[in-house]
């Protein structure tokens, strides 16, 4: 998505520091979120991923740094402008559905009566309408996340902060979250949400900040993301000898074929691909097939946060693998 500089941020946030018990759980975390934007916040378990969101939320205070959110200093001021799924979650197990969501909505300034109206309309429009009238105590674990993420959109938030909302939900749910994720940023609402999958926010994020070890090596669009690695190269030849070689970077893996061709592969060259294309025809290297692909979000994460965390991020629950 093109954007300028002259945007409006949902959320800025500067130098944020948060210590619990000498330890340094998030480290200096700068990031500005485009409003109307999806924006992920990748990274490994204990990361920093959670203390960060809840400052911006101002359910907990920084050691130092700044955040504003939707304009203001104080977060607290804007909570009913704002839905939050936390990590933990927790509906009161004796309330049907559609009162627990009109109960989250007052939380949040929204008149319970209107709050509970809206949940019926919500559960319906996502296709739960039939466990409107159930008490959360007899539903699934997954059943009730989705009520409870109704619940953090009852009162139209302009902003949406969901921890690690893919986490406990099957397949089929997950696809329906990022469907409500869609139609959310599509009517203009932020939407910021933690996800330790990377595929997640590659699918899904207009921006990320990569978050490791409390401090953030990376924030900003995914497609800026993917440059930081070169595209790669994978070329077939028909021939394996000839003054065209010199034109083949010197660190490509060269793997031989049986008749007497070679696969080709190796990172684009800051020059470009035109240079070696000539080179291969002018050599008569017989291009028996060549693509050119963007490294995704992956390589990206490795590039920028390292082989370790990347290795950690893939660690992931079975009910989150894709
Ligand atoms: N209340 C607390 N008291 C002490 N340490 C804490 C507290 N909350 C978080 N931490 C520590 O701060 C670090 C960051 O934790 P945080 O919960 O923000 O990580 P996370 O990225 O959300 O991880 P996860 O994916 O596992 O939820 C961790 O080392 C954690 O142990």
């Amino acid at each position: 998505m093109a954007r300028n500089d002259s945007r409006d941020w949902a959320i800025e946030a500067q130098g944020l520091v948060k210590r619990f018990d000498g330890v340094t759980a998030v480290d200096g975390v700068d990031l500005r979120v485009p409003q109307g934007a999806i924006y992920g916040i990748l990274g490994p378990n204990g990361a920093g991923k959670t203390t960060t969101l809840r400052m911006l939320l101002g359910i907990i205070d920084p050691d130092a740094g700044m955040r504003r959110v939707l304009g203001s200093e104080r977060p607290h001021d804007m909570a009913h402008a704002i839905g939050y799924l936390p990590e933990e979650r927790g509906l009161y197990p004796s309330m049907k559905a559609f009162e627990a969501i009109g109960f989250l909505g007052a939380l949040r300034g929204l008149p319970q009566a209107e709050g509970r109206r809206r949940g019926r309309i919500l559960m319906e429009k996502h296709g739960l309408g039939h466990l409107a009238d159930r008490q959360i105590r007899q539903m699934s674990k997954g059943q009730a996340q989705q009520v409870q993420l109704l619940g953090t959109l009852v009162h139209a938030p302009q902003l949406v902060v969901f921890d690690e909302p893919f986490s406990g939900l099957d397949a089929i749910n997950q696809g329906r979250l990022e469907t409500m994720i869609r139609e959310l940023a599509a009517g203009g609402t932020t939407v910021i949400f933690s996800t330790h999958v990377i595929a997640h926010a590659e699918r899904m994020c207009d921006e990320v900040a990569i978050i490791a070890g409390g401090r953030v090596p990376f924030a900003g669009p995914v497609d800026v993301a993917r440059d930081r690695i070169a595209p790669q190269v994978r070329l077939e030849t028909a021939r394996v000898e000839g003054a065209w070689r010199a034109a083949i970077p010197a660190e490509a893996r060269c793997d031989l074929r049986s008749d007497g061709g070679a696969f080709w592969y190796f990172s684009l060259p800051d020059s470009g691909i035109e240079p070696l294309l000539r080179a291969l025809i002018e050599g008569e290297a017989g291009i028996l097939s060549l693509s050119i692909e963007r490294g995704g979000l992956h390589d990206a994460f490795v590039a920028i946060a390292g082989e370790a965390v990347a290795q950690a991020m893939n660690t992931t629950q079975p009910e989150d693998a894709q």
